[in-house]
């Protein structure tokens, strides 16, 4: 038989506690290169946190990680970035004062030059669908147009594995759809792995092929959306909210 390929990323028995409180309770998880994944669990389940461990913005406790066939422990977010490993926060990080343009060309200018570079921004434009909005200074753009920016800007370095944190918290069904059928389109054109926290089902379900639930730090169970909504457990920590 031949062997399981190498997961893009595993943390092993990854553990993380806050004073007398263990947020993240000896979590081994893995991802596979290209696949799409979600991260659930009511709130405080720990999902940021697990999110912040990989990133290398926490230091864990006890545990370790692995990443495309290398342990990461102990590299600082910058160097995982650059191993490929590509973080969108929930908290905005995008230039304010800058257009839209320049924006992805500070971001893809770490990747290209040139006219690659000129090329990577139209691109990447057309993609995020920005196009209209090139020239638009940042702080002016719509809540959703700025999460289509910092997902553009995140994947500005071709990752191999892109986290994201709540990518559309406070967005409109529709503007939601939109970043659905983006992220999916993304994944199979380019094969980046997606490893999102979302509390909204319905993206959840339009995004996931395979979903992960968080439950006081540790992994409750994993599998596809249908039938890990229907499992009792699930829907007992969710104590009757549609999951
Ligand atoms: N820096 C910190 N110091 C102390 N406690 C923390 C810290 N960060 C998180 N916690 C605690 O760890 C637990 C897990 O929090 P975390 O933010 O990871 O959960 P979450 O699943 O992302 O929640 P939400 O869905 O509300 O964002 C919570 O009880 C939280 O209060």
């Amino acid at each position: 038989m031949a062997a399981e390929p190498e997961p893009l990323l595993a943390t092993d028995a990854l553990r993380k506690e806050f004073g007398g409180l263990t947020a993240t309770d000896d979590v081994s998880l893995t991802v596979s290169p290209g696949e799409r994944r979600c991260l659930i669990g009511p709130n405080g389940a720990g999902k940021s946190t697990l999110l912040s461990l990989i990133t290398g913005q926490l230091d864990p406790n006890a545990g370790s990680i692995r990443f495309a066939g290398e342990a990461i422990d102990g590299l600082s977010p910058h160097e995982r970035i650059d191993r490929g490993l590509s973080v969108k926060f929930q908290v905005p990080s995008v230039y304010g004062e800058f257009s839209t343009r320049e924006n992805l060309r500070l971001a893809l200018q770490r990747r290209v030059s040139g006219e690659e570079l000129e090329d990577a921004i139209v691109d990447s434009l057309s993609r995020f669908d920005l196009a209209d909005e090139e020239y638009v200074e940042a702080n002016a753009l719509s809540h959703g147009q700025k999460q289509r920016l910092e997902i553009a800007m995140a994947s500005a370095l071709d990752p191999a594995l892109l986290l994201l944190d709540e990518p559309v918290a406070g967005l409109s069904v529709e503007e939601t759809q939109r970043i659905a059928d983006l992220l999916i389109d993304l994944n199979e054109s380019v094969g980046v792995a997606l490893l999102v926290i979302e509390h909204d089902m319905k993206f959840v379900r339009a995004l996931a092929e395979r979903v992960t639930v968080l439950h006081q730090g540790s992994i409750l169970i994993e599998g596809e959306m249908e039938n890990v909504a229907d499992d009792p457990a699930v829907r007992n920590v969710y104590l009757g909210e549609e999951v």
